[in-house]
């Protein structure tokens, strides 16, 4: 492996305070319940509760199956722990595990819209934990265990498959295993590895590493090459001290006593134990083009910078996002209970955790299509030490993993619903994909390629730190920090923030040696509109605003954020008078709104009050190009009250004509119009217009005037649980963001990265 470059470096990504104000903001923890069907009229009640209810209640006396049918059961699972072996952080209690088991839900649904709940079990007695689980059959259709300390997480499981007609399936075993798995087998191929006479030494014999080593010599492995080692060293045939059955079934025949002399000729090391376990001289050890999965969480058990100092030809691994190679059970444990809920699987055997094993060692190996590369961060991967593995944002896992879990379970008999059209169950998980943080991962790692220079202009504000800290903190370049040098201290101090980190660069423009050049700059640009040189002086010196742009327009700067203080539109003037639109471009506003699984992009939310048929084209465009540059294919709605000439009406016909003048632009992206929202975005209703020429539910929405554009983002943010970002500008010459009045860190983070991305 080449020395660690500054890509690959671990993203420090997030200070402590981060992580806590992260988990307390909002709505406390990472989950909500939301129902799925309305519940707003006597009518629906009746339905919903008595007397409908009963209806279900007694289909499914009757057929237990239908359950599936009328309850959530088919697509709910409990991640369920006792807190006993919490990442690699040992026992720290149940409650203490929920922050995790939290997680593991959200990755559920973000990654494969599988919805879960955690339920953490105060008790470390394996038969009170077993019969509490045992009965909670009927409310899931899967259960998946979680950070259960070993040996009882073995006694665990299998007592529960036997008790339980749903898949049971200990994450941190089976998930971890089909994980390192395939890593291994792609491994083993680059550096031209026999698997039967591979050496391999686990460090490591709890729940994670036994379950590793079964399912290697299930693959092929000679149990004479694998070596075990624990914290009182090698696993040996005869030793006594700490020992269960579990570690005597891979007990080895060896000299061996440390892991330090296990290691030495090893060609495979893993690492399933703690943060540190590996030493330089045991790397330094083992045979040539040795294979590291450092795979302990949150701190590998050695960083592939240490590896790297030691030798040059290593493939590594670690547990973690911040390195190449993550060899993590989130690549798997999503995916594989999508395809076993899909069948209503009574169990996860081990056809489908082979099946799912190759299915992502062979992902690794495929060319990346185009429409993929955006989660690589715009770099198209090839197979190869640096990438034996897919991330967890690849897009093709949702369909791939899936499909060969759901085929191996109709094979192997514990399917209890037959899937004949793969192809078509493949389409229908792709649409279940949320793209959103595959689009903002890939835009981070983008900036984070080529780290910028963003100007945070009110950086006497204390969100506006904290962001400017997060930008830092994730590498996306250099915060410089606009204001009172000693404001901007006493507000550092008071959030605790230590402004002599690398990444950020106080600016007092009292001081600046710059500001001459900015005073000209502005005089030569305003004094035609009324301005005397006064009033550009007062501008540069008195507003944050105008010097921050001006930085940005001559260049001092990349990009600039801003909004905190000022409501956006005299944030907008302010910006306008320092930096002009792009030729051949108009300013305008598109918002991204996230709403169930549905990126939509709304324009234009900023700037233009009422725009004429020209302008919304003009619009249309421009949002157009920010979707595409986001990685989405474009299928433009233009919206109105009407839909394709009916009711007719003064502000409908403006929108037709934009329509006629893009038709005469012959712009290269997918759009109709007039059309009402609810023909835009369901599909079912568009159908009822078999001529529209969306080839599918519009993903870019060009509103009539900026009032229906500014309420209905705003509606969907407050009524309809989305999530918005933006107004993100685009258009102008430099790339500038303006965040709303009291954003958040984390939107101004967000804004920033936009900003810099803007200016890749
Ligand atoms: N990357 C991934 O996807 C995953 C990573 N992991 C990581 O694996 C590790 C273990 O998790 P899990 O199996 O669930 O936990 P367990 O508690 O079941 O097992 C821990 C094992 O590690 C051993 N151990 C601890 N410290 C050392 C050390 N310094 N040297 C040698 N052995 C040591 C223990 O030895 P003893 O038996 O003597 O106590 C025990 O065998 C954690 O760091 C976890 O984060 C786990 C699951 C998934
Ligand atoms: C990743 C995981 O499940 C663990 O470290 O325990
Ligand atoms: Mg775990």
């Amino acid at each position: 492996m080449p020395d660690i470059d500054k890509k690959d470096r671990p993203v420090t990504s997030v200070t402590d305070q981060e992580a806590l104000e992260f988990h307390a903001m909002g709505r406390p923890g990472k989950l909500e319940i939301n129902p799925t069907k309305p519940m707003a009229t006597q009518r629906d009640l009746s339905l919903a509760y008595s007397p409908g209810v009963a209806v279900p209640v007694k289909a499914i006396a009757a057929d237990p199956q239908t359950a599936y049918d009328y309850t959530a059961r088919g697509n709910m699972v409990a991640v369920i722990s006792n807190g006993t072996a919490i990442l690699g952080l040992g026992n720290l209690g149940a409650l203490a595990s929920k922050p995790v088991m939290e997680g593991k839900s959200v990755l559920f649904k973000r990654f494969a819209d599988v919805d879960s709940i955690d339920l953490e079990i105060d008790t470390e007695n394996v038969d009170e934990f077993i019969n509490c689980v045992r009965f909670l059959g009927p409310s899931f259709g899967g259960i998946n265990l979680e950070d259960i300390k070993a040996p009882d997480c073995f006694v665990i499981e299998s007592r529960l498959r036997e008790l339980m007609d749903i898949p049971v399936f200990h994450d941190d075993q089976h998930g971890t295993a089909i994980i390192a798995a395939a890593g291994l087998i792609n491994a083993l191929e680059l550096t031209g590895r026999d698997l039967k006479t591979t050496k391999l030494v686990c460090n490591g014999a709890g729940a994670a590493a036994i379950a590793c080593v079964e399912l290697v010599k299930a693959m092929g492995f000679a149990p004479e090459n694998i070596i075990l080692c624990d914290t009182k060293g090698v696993i040996y045939q005869g030793r006594t001290e700490g020992m269960n059955q579990w570690k005597s079934a891979h007990a080895a025949k060896t000299e061996a006593r440390t892991l330090e002399e296990a290691m030495k000729g090893a060609d495979v090391i893993f690492g399933l134990s703690q943060k540190g376990a590996f030493s330089a001289k045991m790397i330094r050890s083992m045979a040539d083009r040795p294979i590291i999965f450092a795979m302990a969480n949150p701190d590998p058990e050695i960083t592939p910078e240490e590896v790297a100092r030691i030798r040059d030809d290593a493939i590594m691994a670690t547990g973690r996002s911040d390195y190449p190679n993550q060899v993590n059970n989130v690549l798997g444990f999503p995916y594989i209970f999508r395809g076993a809920l899909d069948v209503r699987a009574s169990t996860i055997n081990d056809a489908m955790k082979i099946a799912a094993v190759k299915a992502l060692a062979n992902l690794a190996r495929e060319d990346v299509p185009d429409d993929v590369v955006a989660a690589y961060q715009g770099n198209r991967p090839r197979f190869g030490p640096q990438y034996i593995i897919p991330v967890p944002f690849d897009p093709r896992l949702i369909s791939a993993i899936p499909v060969a879990v759901a085929e191996a379970a109709i094979e192997s008999g514990v399917a209890r619903k037959v899937i004949t059209d793969m192809a078509g169950y493949a389409r229908e998980l792709s649409a279940r994909r949320d793209p959103i943080a595959s689009t903002l991962a890939s835009l981070y790692e983008r900036v984070r390629r080529r780290p910028k220079r963003i100007v945070f202009a009110e950086a006497e504000e204390e969100q506006v730190l904290r962001a400017a800290l997060s930008y830092a903190n994730q590498q996306l370049g250099t915060a410089l920090l606009l204001g009172r040098e000693d404001l901007i201290r006493a507000t550092a101090e008071r959030a605790g923030i230590d402004l002599n980190r690398p990444g950020l660069e106080i600016v007092n423009a009292r001081i600046s040696t710059r500001v001459e050049a900015y005073i000209d700059y502005l005089y030569a640009r305003l004094q035609r509109q009324g301005y005397l040189h006064r009033d550009a002086q007062r501008l540069i010196h008195n507003d944050r605003n105008h010097f921050a742009a001006t930085m940005v327009a001559l260049g001092d700067a990349d990009g600039m954020v801003t909004g905190i203080t000022r409501n956006y539109s005299t944030a907008l003037e302010d910006v306008r008078r320092c930096i002009d639109e792009k030729p051949g471009h108009r300013v305008i506003g598109v918002s991204l709104a996230l709403c169930r699984g549905r990126t939509v992009f709304v324009a234009d939310t900023a700037v233009h009050d009422m725009p004429t048929a020209e302008q919304l084209a003009d619009i249309a465009e421009e949002a157009a190009g920010l979707a595409r540059r986001m990685g989405y294919p474009p299928r433009v709605a233009m919206l109105a009250y009407s839909t394709f000439g009916h009711p007719s009406g003064e502000r409908s016909e403006r929108v037709r004509e934009a329509v006629k003048i893009l038709d005469r632009r012959r712009v290269d992206f997918e759009y109709d119009g007039e059309m009402a929202a609810d023909v835009a975005l369901n599909r079912k209703v568009m159908e009822q217009y078999p001529f529209c020429r969306l080839s599918g539910p519009a993903n870019v929405l060009v509103m009539p005037a900026f009032h229906s554009a500014s309420i209905s983002t705003k509606m969907l943010q407050e009524l309809g649980g989305s999530t918005v970002i933006g107004p993100i500008l685009v258009g102008l010459d430099k790339p500038v963001q303006i965040t709303s009045m009291g954003a958040k860190d984390s939107d101004i983070v967000n804004m920033a990265a936009i900003a810099a991305y803007g200016g890749s």
